[in-house]
């Protein structure tokens, strides 16, 4: 947790500067109790106007100093704070940008989001708090004790036994109040969730007419954020009255003590009026310190969440053994009898899995929902780790590549189209850096998305909403074909991305794919597509079934030839068999 304000150390100037100038404040404050004493005891007692305009001026110039330094002061704090929250936003962004999927499961994106912005928030006002109030208060409160001390050691005597109760009250309260807010903070994850979810799936729930359903899921989210947070915050709202308590009791006595001590002439009545000042002072300071409280409290709870983030081992990342100069040069893919697991799944979902591709051929991967075929190909630019075997790319394994290497020569297509808030020259560009003109709309032409661009009401400078909500789901899933093409990536990975194709589309689309000279996986569960491929995979519950070309899986391969009866009808069968329907089965 103090890693993260460790990150304060950048700006050590403006703060020096920032704590200064709230000593200088710090120090007319405490001065004046002391001249105004002055100012009664021989001035106004003794009917000496000239002490009275001495001190009155004196005092009148020190208000001027202390509203300077408070305008300075807010400055720096302002700069230091905001300045402070954008690099610890900025280190958990990068830090989250590194994050294999593994990491990912242990931190929800609704988490991630409220750490990356509700938390940094909490130490960011904390830090301008601190550098503007915090210091100040307690300084103020132990500045008034030996102001007190100094004008009268033995009435302050009562200030320097209260103090200290009130001190060991207020830890108390801050470590209690730092373990409720990190609660808080949980519940505020709660419902971001839910908001996120909701957002995110509004077509569906309207077309279920879920909308009740969803309302109650956001009111129990927000209901128990309510909850944990009126029970923290009634710990802050105990404890200022009974902080309070306590200094009103300690002010009594002093007053008690003191107008006994004068009519004894033992003390000024001057002294006495500049001790209670003192005391006031340390009154109003109480009000502030658990306001403090509570904003450390939520600022410890916060760094401690972000210190999670940052602390986090990224359990995906080179070894010793990388070749910094390796890069995919081919696309010769080969699996050698790999076998992988989920980190928190108890059973393989790929099991002995061997394999090869050569390069520019194109290996067609089949099989029922669950058997593995996103699994596998999310292997080759080694999105997950495998648990036995080895993936090789050009014949050397993928843990040996250094990741951003392996990751430029692969242009991946996933299952569900993924556009960003931009325009469409934007969503295609953002496969390949500095991508130009004629590379993007090459790429569109291949991805048969052109025409439709064409067609758009700003051609390729159409903004696509967020998440392409105003495109199909086909002109989606082309936008991101488009994306993974203008790489031109030595391996293309295509998941069941021509799924919501028409049959003339997708032919069109393989055809022009022929031209990019690059190692083609495509998973379907199309014939029509898998029999375009030079080899087909299939998978049946993590294992591979069957491997080869259309032909040798006709003779080798049962679960295919019921593949193909299922999608064909008996004529066309017979066409891309060459035998009669009931002769396979
Ligand atoms: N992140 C994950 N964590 C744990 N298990 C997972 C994860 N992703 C997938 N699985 C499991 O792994 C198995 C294979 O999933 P995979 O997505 O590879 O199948 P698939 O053949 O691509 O399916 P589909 O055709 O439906 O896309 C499934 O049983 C699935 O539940």
């Amino acid at each position: 947790m103090w890693k993260v304000f460790s990150y304060l150390k950048a700006y050590r100037l403006a703060i020096a500067a920032a704590l200064f100038l709230t000593l200088l404040e710090l120090g007319v404050e405490l001065l004046q109790p002391l001249i105004m004493a002055k100012i009664i005891d021989q001035g106004i007692l003794k009917s000496d106007l000239g002490v009275v305009k001495l001190w009155g001026g004196v005092m009148f110039g020190l208000a001027i100093i202390a509203f300077i330094a408070g305008v300075a002061n807010s400055f720096f704090s302002a700069h230091v704070s905001q300045n402070y929250g954008f690099d610890i936003r900025r280190r958990v962004f990068e830090k989250v940008q590194s994050f294999s999927f593994v990491n990912f499961n242990k931190f929800p994106a609704s988490s991630l989001i409220t750490r990356m912005t509700n938390d940094v928030t909490q130490l960011q006002n904390t830090v301008f708090m601190s550098l503007r109030i915090m210091l100040r208060a307690p300084l103020l409160l132990a500045g008034g004790v030996i102001m007190s001390l100094i004008v009268n050691w033995k009435l302050a005597m009562v200030l320097v036994v209260a103090l200290p109760i009130l001190l060991f009250f207020l830890s108390w309260v801050l470590k209690k109040a730092g373990t409720m807010f990190r609660d808080v903070q949980d519940k505020l994850d709660g419902v971001n969730r839910v908001m996120r979810e909701n957002l995110m799936g509004m077509r569906l729930i309207k077309a279920f007419l879920r909308r009740d359903h969803e309302s109650d899921r956001f009111e129990q989210a927000s209901d128990e954020l309510k909850t944990k947070t009126v029970s923290s915050l009634r710990l802050i709202e105990v404890s200022i009255p009974a902080l309070l308590f306590v200094m009103n009791v300690a002010i009594l006595l002093i007053l008690w003590i003191g107008t006994k001590q004068v009519s004894l002439g033992s003390i000024a009545v001057g002294e006495v009026v500049a001790i209670v000042n003192y005391s006031f002072r340390i009154s109003s300071v109480l009000t502030i310190i658990s306001f403090i409280i509570m904003a450390f409290s939520r600022a410890k709870a916060s760094a401690h969440r972000i210190g999670e983030v940052l602390d986090t081992e990224v359990d995906l990342s080179e070894s010793a053994d990388t070749d910094q100069s390796l890069a995919i040069k081919k696309g010769v893919v080969e699996f050698k009898h790999v076998t992988f697991q989920y980190p928190e799944s108890e059973v393989a979902v790929l099991q002995d899995v061997s394999f090869s591709v050569k390069e520019g051929e194109t290996l067609a991967i089949m099989g029922s929902t669950g058997s593995g075929k996103t699994s596998l190909v999310q292997l080759i630019p080694r999105l997950y780790e495998v648990n036995d075997g080895q993936v090789l790319v050009d014949g050397q394994d993928v843990k040996l590549y250094p990741i951003e290497s392996l990751r430029n020569g692969i242009g991946v297509v996933p299952q569900e189209a993924v556009l960003f808030t931009g325009s469409v020259t934007e969503n295609i560009g953002w496969g390949k850096e500095h991508a130009t003109e004629e590379e993007v709309v090459a790429a569109a032409k291949d991805a048969q998305i052109h025409e439709t661009i064409e067609k758009l009401p700003n051609k390729y400078e159409t903004r696509v909403g967020q998440r392409g909500v105003n495109l199909s789901g086909g002109q989606k899933q082309r936008l991101s074909i488009a994306r993974a093409l203008v790489r031109q990536p030595k391996i293309l990975m295509l998941d069941d991305s021509t799924s919501a194709l028409d049959l003339k589309t997708e032919g069109k689309l393989l055809t022009a794919l022929r031209k990019y000279s690059c190692t083609t996986f495509i998973i379907t569960q199309k014939i029509s597509t898998a029999m375009e491929a030079n080899r087909i995979l299939i998978l049946d519950d993590g294992r591979v079934e069957a491997w080869g070309t259309h032909e040798e899986l006709l003779k080798t391969s049962p679960l295919y030839v019921k593949m193909v009866q299922s999608q064909f009808g008996e004529e066309e069968f017979q066409h891309v068999t060459g035998f009669k329907q009931t002769s396979s089965t």
